[in-house]
């Protein structure tokens, strides 16, 4: 029999927020493969104007993902998409135990939190907010933006991240302990982690009670400055712009890195795919820098082996602060190729190659991190 809709158990809506890079789409994915029986419907919410994050999530989904394109949702007007997307989700024909909101790497996660509040779909209810912490980047980003500090205290489960790139574990870990009240703080390597973690990180009962409404209101108020009579003057994404570049004509390699070794500071986050076209008919590359980190990942086209398709392209974005969109562009149109035979520079890729690392994500999924 039916359950009848009162007594049909709710959804839990987790929101996943973390600054810029620090690994959010790594743990979808990670929990998407090792999730069981559980089926996960995400929501993803990319800052930039091509959905790469949607992208990387999307196979692994098929209808199970929606996304929210361009811009952070924090800062929409207009609830109702994201209402419309959860009662999508949240329909028992589609069989989803869970939902997951990626928040851009920009959003104010006080904001999401409140929109999944305001829901008025009885078969959803809040699940918790994860944060996820880049611990090889965290003191810088803390000095940049003080508000992060904030975001923890607010947060159910903390997961500090890329514990393989950083040089203090310990001190790291006890810093977010120290910034997290009481949330639970879990130690990870590329977004893994158990989870159970997540399934179960909806907030006890003391926890809903600080999330209510008025306090979210109260941290608004007293919590940052700007935040009286300008909307957005202390989110985290003020002063950070974004450039998308697509490209149909292949890129060429030693240019791109070029491109990619003199990039400025404050271009913190780059990522997207990279046709190299002759150069590796086989291959396209997911290319992500988070701060002067670099990785290339080369992944076989969909297509097949045949290159010269219409459908390959290239398309990247980069976000980051102080930005001069009009030069990122047209230094990236400078990277198009021009040659058609990749024989004359057969040592092209090196120094793309240089940056794809072997083996790295294959490491046994058993061993989650401990300390
Ligand atoms: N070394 C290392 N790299 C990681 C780890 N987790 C993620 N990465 C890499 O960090 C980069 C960014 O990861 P994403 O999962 O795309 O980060 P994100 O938070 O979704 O990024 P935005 O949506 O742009 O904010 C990718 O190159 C990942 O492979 C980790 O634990 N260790």
């Amino acid at each position: 029999m039916e359950p009848s809709p009162r007594h049909a158990p709710q959804i839990p809506v987790v929101v996943l927020a973390g600054f810029l890079g620090s690994g959010k789409t790594t743990l979808l994915n990670h929990l998407l493969h090792r999730s069981g029986g559980s089926r996960i419907g995400a929501v993803v919410n990319d800052f930039g104007a091509i959905e790469i994050d949607a992208m990387a999530v999307a196979g692994a989904l098929g209808d199970s993902t929606v996304s929210l394109g361009n811009g952070c949702l924090c800062c929409a007007v207009d609830v109702g998409e994201l209402d419309q997307y959860l009662e999508r989700l949240a329909d028992p024909a589609a069989g989803i135990d869970v939902i997951v909101i990626e928040a851009s790497g920009l959003a104010e996660p006080q904001e999401l939190v409140r929109m999944v509040l305001a829901s008025e779909n009885p078969r959803v209810v809040y699940g918790g907010l994860v944060e996820v912490v880049d611990a090889a980047e965290f003191a810088q980003t803390r000095q940049r933006h003080p508000e992060i500090d904030r975001h923890l205290a607010l947060a159910d489960l903390v997961v500090v991240n890329k514990l393989d790139r950083a040089e203090d574990r310990t001190g790291i870990l006890a810093l977010v302990r120290s910034l997290s009240d009481r949330a639970a703080v879990v130690p990870a390597t590329y977004g893994r982690i158990d989870p159970e973690f997540l399934f179960d990180c909806r907030p006890s009962e003391e926890r809903i009670g600080q999330l209510s409404f008025d306090d979210l209101h109260r941290h608004d108020h007293d919590g940052h400055p700007g935040a009286e009579g300008d909307d957005h003057g202390g989110h985290l994404h003020t002063g950070y712009d974004s450039v998308a570049f697509v490209s149909d004509a292949p890129i060429d390699p030693r240019r791109l890195m070029e491109f990619l070794d003199g990039r400025a500071e404050g271009l913190y986050r780059i990522k997207g795919y990279v046709d190299f076209g002759p150069y590796d008919p086989v291959n396209r590359y997911a290319v992500h820098a988070v701060g002067r980190f670099l990785r290339f990942y080369p992944e076989p086209w969909a297509d097949g082996d045949g290159g010269g398709d219409d459908s390959r392209v290239s398309q990247l974005v980069l976000i980051g602060a102080g930005i001069d969109a009009p030069a990122l562009t047209k230094a990236l149109e400078a990277c198009r190729s021009t040659k058609d035979a990749p024989h004359t520079d057969e040592h092209g890729m090196w120094g793309v190659l240089r940056y794809v690392r072997e083996a790295e994500a294959e490491e046994p999924e058993a061993s989650y991190d401990t300390l």
